[in-house]
């Protein structure tokens, strides 16, 4: 796959080791991030392989214990900030920047400083035939029953 670094501090997409799912993503510099949503470009574009598309995904660590940050009034202390990666899709014919879509819970901006791994980005093969209209479907054990146990007709 192909990645084109279009800032000098931009980060190319990295496996911890062979047998990682993601590749890291990493802030090209310090960000700010601001209560509620934001979208933190990485300065990367990049080139999938055929047939495939990019999960942007979170990392658990920041999942369960917050995104690792600095408060502006106290940017040498790193603090864990109320803030959520949201799943993202990178088509597979998109050239353009790659960003992370945050949403903070915070009251208060924060800063990501640079080189932090923000989120992963999980490539996998997709399926792209068409959905065809049918009066039936295929029986199953399950039918129906689904978001827990719940019936729908
Ligand atoms: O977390 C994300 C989500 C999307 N994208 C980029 C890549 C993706 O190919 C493009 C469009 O995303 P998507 O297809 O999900 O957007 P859409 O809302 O369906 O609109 P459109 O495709 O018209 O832009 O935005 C990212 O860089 N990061």
């Amino acid at each position: 796959m192909k990645v084109v670094l279009l800032s000098e501090g931009a980060m190319v997409p990295k496996r911890v080791n062979e047998f990682a799912a993601g590749y890291d993503l990493f802030t090209p510099k310090d960000v700010l991030v601001n209560p509620g949503r934001n979208m933190i470009l990485l300065d990367i574009s990049v080139e999938l392989d055929p047939q495939t598309e990019g999960e942007v995904r979170p990392c658990s660590g920041f999942s369960i214990k917050g995104m690792k940050g600095y408060s502006l009034n106290d940017p040498n202390t790193e603090k864990r900030f109320d803030a959520d990666v949201i799943i993202g899709t990178v088509d597979e014919d998109y050239r353009g920047i790659v960003g992370v879509i945050i949403k903070s819970f915070e009251k208060e901006p924060f800063l990501i400083k640079h080189k932090e791994k923000i989120a992963q980005l999980v490539v996998k093969k997709y399926v792209g035939t068409p959905f065809e209209i049918v009066s039936e479907l295929t029986t199953t054990d399950r039918g129906t029953k689904g978001f827990g146990q719940l019936e729908h007709q």
